[in-house]
């Protein structure tokens, strides 16, 4: 008689690549970004990429960036974490404690936003704007509110395993 396979992905491997395939998702040619928050109980609450206002036609979006604010993709993103927050249709109050998967350290708009949310831990793929000062006051936002944080590596060969 066949035993319970073993092998089985972690569950911080299986948020960390719904956020992956939420950033498949993404229009931006530059950075795509995914958020999964998973709640307490191993459960998904929500998930989002970065992308446009719904109301903005994609087409017309300036997906480039420019010294001017009117025409710099920036001024317009909604970024995946709070995307993932704003998907979510249930009570708030869930996303107490709960862990937010980013494929990109959040910056510092997303991490008020996380902390006031109530979310507990970030964990994160990549951190491409370590030490810039938008990184760096995400940090101390995130330290001085407790919320922790903790990178993971993802062996995407794996997902040839079948
Ligand atoms: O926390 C984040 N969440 C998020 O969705 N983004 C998005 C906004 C932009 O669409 C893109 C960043 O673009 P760029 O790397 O070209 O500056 O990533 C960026 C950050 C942090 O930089
Ligand atoms: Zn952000």
């Amino acid at each position: 008689m066949a035993g319970e396979r073993t092998d089985v992905i972690s569950w911080d491997e299986f948020f960390m690549r719904i956020a992956i395939a939420a950033s498949l998702r993404s229009k931006d040619p530059n950075t795509q970004v995914g958020a999964c928050i998973a709640d307490t109980n191993h459960r998904i609450l929500s998930v989002g990429y970065n992308g446009t206002p719904s109301a903005l036609a994609d087409a017309d979006f300036p997906w480039g960036t420019s010294n001017d604010p009117l025409h710099d993709k920036h001024s317009y993103v909604i970024h995946a974490e709070a995307n993932a927050i704003l998907n979510y249709r249930g009570s708030l109050k869930d996303m107490a404690h709960a862990t937010v998967y980013v494929t990109l350290f959040p910056c510092h708009e997303c991490a008020k936003t996380l902390v006031q949310v109530g979310i507990g831990e970030v964990v994160y793929l990549d951190d491409k704007y370590e030490g810039t000062e938008d990184n760096l006051i995400s940090k101390h936002v995130l330290d001085e509110c407790g919320v922790t944080y903790r990178p993971i590596g993802i062996d995407l060969s794996a997902a040839s395993r079948r």
